[in-house]
């Protein structure tokens, strides 16, 4: 039978994200009289090479970006789909990218993109009846991801001394999902214990992580293994750790350099390290710690600097790519190639439409390449990536810590599909040993 139901309405405002900045929520119905809706994240880290989102406070719009965004959706990106059958993802996705027809998304807006795209599934699930997660990826997708679990941040998530941007906590040795997420919630609970009884901050960072004074990578890893042993398990077996360096971040052109400004302040002199250096440093970590990914740990426009890091590292380590492959099928290739990274980080707003994160996805399965769904670091309430990590089967998400409202949405919503597969949920990273 073929399934139709044609879209009648699309309808965008703006809403707050989770840092108080204006972000686009889009809804669309359907002649059956279903609405989906969805609501579009916002870096801080960005990558160079994402999709470009219109923003307040960015040129190109007067300060008026979202204002812009949710203007495009309601006028041009509305007339572009109504009349469109809503099960025709795909389709409709490509119309999307053809009316907007720059090469980033930068006329219409990814973010005005995104919502539509989104929304689209939501409604398309919803007129079916079943979960999105189930929509998107079949009867097949019943695999829950481990979380990388944000607990401590740093960078330009918060104004800590810290200066690669996460450290996280992996529970990948638990039976199920609710086990693992509720292990890391204990280690959570112990390291605010821990990090009290030092007299350090216990205020969080964006994503919801504790954000501390620290001397640098070494004491924060030092906490965490600690925090874990409080809890009763032991690193390297339960509990894996992964960090995000943000590398892009660090990088300081002029010095020609990775800079580590917060280093430097704390020993009261410049901090710099170079290509070999960093990729010395990260062998070391992964020698004193429990360490297992490692994510943007050189600049984004460093391949050649990816080459030796992946030869050097990516047979023990897991190598993700977020500023470096921004969810973008071309740059994965151009990795893949040049044997860069072995993951890649995907993020929906870094490309702008479901259809094209999920290429990117097969496009990273195919070549043995993991990949890890990710949050931004400003969100809001909407669960759709929880759902999509599910559907792709992708075994890792990155969506913060437990502690602020729009990450305990995506881990609660988890929970739910759990509970909705009941026994035949699996849950984990397929073959941790194994890494390309
Ligand atoms: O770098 C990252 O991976 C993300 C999410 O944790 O941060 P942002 O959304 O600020 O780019
Ligand atoms: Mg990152």
């Amino acid at each position: 039978m073929h399934q139709y139901s044609e879209i009648l309405d699309v309808y965008a405002r703006e809403i707050l994200d989770s840092r108080g900045n204006p972000t686009v929520e889009v809804e669309v119905l359907t002649e059956d009289g279903t609405v989906g809706r969805a609501s579009v994240p916002s870096g801080a880290s960005t990558g160079q090479y994402e999709a470009v989102e219109l923003r307040d406070g960015g040129e190109r719009y007067g300060g008026k970006g979202v204002q812009n965004a949710v203007e495009h959706v309601n006028t041009i990106l509305a007339d572009c789909i109504i009349g469109e059958n809503i099960y025709q993802q795909a389709e409709i996705d490509r119309k999307l990218i053809r009316a907007d027809g720059s090469e980033n998304k930068s006329r219409l807006g990814a973010n005005a993109i995104l919502g539509v795209s989104m929304a689209v599934a939501h409604a398309a699930a919803k007129s079916l009846e079943i979960p999105l997660f189930r929509y998107l990826g079949g009867s097949q997708a019943l695999r829950l991801p481990v979380p990388m679990f944000n607990v401590i941040n740093g960078g330009c998530h918060t104004r800590s001394a810290l200066d690669f941007q996460e450290f996280m906590l992996m529970p990948v040795q638990a039976e199920s999902f609710s086990e693992g997420l509720r292990m890391a919630v204990e280690i959570y609970h112990q390291l605010r214990k821990l990090l009290d009884e030092a007299g350090l901050s216990v205020a969080v960072g964006d994503e919801g992580g504790f954000a501390p004074d620290l001397s640098g990578a070494e004491e924060a890893f030092d906490y965490l293994n600690r925090a874990v042993k409080a809890a009763g398990y032991v690193p390297g077996e339960e509990i894996r750790f992964a960090m995000d360096a943000a590398a892009s971040e660090l990088w300081d052109e002029t010095r020609g350099a990775y800079y580590f400004p917060g280093e430097s302040r704390m020993k009261g002199k410049e901090i710099l390290r170079d290509t070999e250096e960093m990729i010395r440093y990260y062998q070391t970590l992964s020698e004193g710690f429990a360490l297992w990914s490692i994510e943007d740990g050189l600049d984004e426009n460093d391949w050649e600097g990816w080459g030796h890091l992946s030869a050097a590292l990516g047979k023990n380590l897991q190598l993700v790519g977020d500023d470096l492959f921004v969810t973008n099928a071309k740059r994965l290739k151009k990795g893949i190639r040049l044997g860069a990274a072995n993951a890649v980080l995907v993020k929906v707003n870094q490309i702008g439409t479901l259809t094209e994160a999920f290429e990117t996805m097969e496009l990273a399965g195919k070549n043995g390449y993991r990949f890890v769904v990710s949050h931004r670091s400003g969100e809001t309430e909407d669960t759709t990536i929880a759902d999509i990590a599910v559907a792709s089967g992708a075994g890792q998400i990155k969506t913060g810590a437990p502690c602020r409202g729009e990450r305990t949405a995506k881990y609660n919503r988890l929970l739910r599909i759990e509970d909705f597969l009941g026994g035949m949920a699996k849950y984990g990273v397929d073959n941790l040993s194994f890494l390309c």
